[in-house]
């Protein structure tokens, strides 16, 4: 069975990442590719190395252009999806990159992304627990399996709950001291032009951004690792820029509830994800680096207790534009279209 595939967003960081892998898929055509200010221009253009598409020309991002496909992913400024998703049908896979269907709580939404709540689509980020009563031990993909909308994850929220909510569901966490510091490379910003992301001021710097809790994915985060939790948590969470394209390098610390020690943190990591596919702890001692999974769908994970101050040091790795946006979203399509998971993702990292 082949399976059609609309691209929105494509002349973007996201879509573009979305297409790179969708040719290399074995069950999907590409179809419709989609944009906005760009519409009209030979792919070639905006993703020159997309070489196999080059000749495809970009369209309007339309309803007339969408309907047809079987799935229809939208890559889109934060705000934009939700009247295209509406237009759809409901038997229309929609896979939403950017956050408009992520949060469960509107006021939380309204905080962060001041803008009405356009409403909650199922999570796609298979790994995570299933974080719902009697669920111990499920996954999240148990929600994806069928489903015909899904919000994907923000990058940062990735890594960081990739990191934490083993430890969470584990119960052996305490939830109100979660510390998440985030190095990002600066495709994460997308590919319009911004100040701060010059060349010249980048290159050869690092610096934070979104400091004392006001980053849109702290309640993304929160909202992750409280329903692993089964109460509350509370995270503060520091992304900063570093002179990367592609990568996030995320340090996650948790104070360890008491009598908890190295063996049982080390047992929940290695039990929550043994089955994974793209979820890696490394062996002891080896350490997330982001050239590891550069271009991969892959995470991998460390960890160490730090017994000096009680707490639980965990470093995951993803790129941000793969398991972080595109080959989540692929990973969550193969899932809701009863497809092998690993279809068309099996790229492994781009060293050195
Ligand atoms: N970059 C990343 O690492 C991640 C991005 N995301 C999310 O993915 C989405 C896209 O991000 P990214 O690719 O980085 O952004 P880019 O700025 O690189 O691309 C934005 C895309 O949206 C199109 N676009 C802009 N306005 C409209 C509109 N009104 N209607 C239709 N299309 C429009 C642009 O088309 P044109 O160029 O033709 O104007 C372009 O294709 C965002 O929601 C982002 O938050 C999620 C996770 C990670
Ligand atoms: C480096 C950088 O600027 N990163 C982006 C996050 C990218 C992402 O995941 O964004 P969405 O939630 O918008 O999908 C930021 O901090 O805004």
């Amino acid at each position: 069975m082949t399976i059609t595939a609309a691209v929105s967003g494509a002349s973007g960081y996201a879509g573009g990442e979305v297409l790179r892998l969708l040719a290399n898929h074995p069950d999907v055509e590409i179809g419709a590719i989609t944009a906005h200010s760009s519409a009209g221009s030979r792919l070639g253009e905006l993703q020159p190395h997309l070489l196999p598409l080059a000749d495809r020309v970009i369209v309007e991002t339309t309803t007339d252009n969408l309907a047809g496909h079987d799935v229809v992913f939208l890559a889109l400024p934060h705000g934009a999806s939700a009247e295209v998703a509406a237009a759809l049908p409901d038997s229309t896979l929609v896979i939403d990159a950017g956050a408009d269907h992520r949060l469960e709580d509107p006021e939380a939404w309204f905080r962060f992304y001041r803008s009405e709540h356009a409403g909650t689509w199922p999570y796609g980020l298979p790994e995570l627990p299933l974080g719902e009563s009697g669920g111990a031990g499920r996954k999240q993909r148990e929600k994806l399996l069928g489903a015909r909308r899904i919000a994907v994850p923000g990058c940062y929220p990735t890594s960081a709950l990739l990191a934490l909510t083993p430890g969470f569901a584990a119960g052996l966490l305490e939830p109100d001291d979660v510390v998440i510091v985030s190095a990002s490379g600066t495709s994460g910003a997308g590919k319009s032009v911004k100040a701060h992301l010059l060349g010249s001021e980048v290159m050869g710097s690092m610096s934070p951004y979104g400091v004392g809790g006001g980053h849109r994915h702290t309640p993304e985060i929160e909202q992750g690792l409280s329903n692993a939790a089964g109460e509350p948590v509370t995270v503060s969470f520091t992304p900063t820029l570093a002179p990367m394209s592609r990568g996030i390098l995320t340090t996650a610390t948790a104070r360890v509830k008491a009598d908890v020690g190295v063996a049982s943190l080390r047992a929940a990591w290695e039990s929550a994800y043994g089955d994974e596919q793209f979820v890696h702890v490394l062996p002891s001692g080896q350490w997330p680096a982001t050239q590891m999974v550069i271009g991969s769908n892959n995470a991998v994970i460390q960890l160490a207790f730090d017994e000096h101050a009680g707490r639980v040091i965990v470093s995951s790795a993803i790129d941000n534009l793969t398991k972080g946006t595109a080959g989540g979203a692929i990973q969550s399509m193969n899932i809701a279209l009863g497809l092998n998971e690993g279809a068309g993702l099996n790229q492994l990292g781009v060293a050195p």
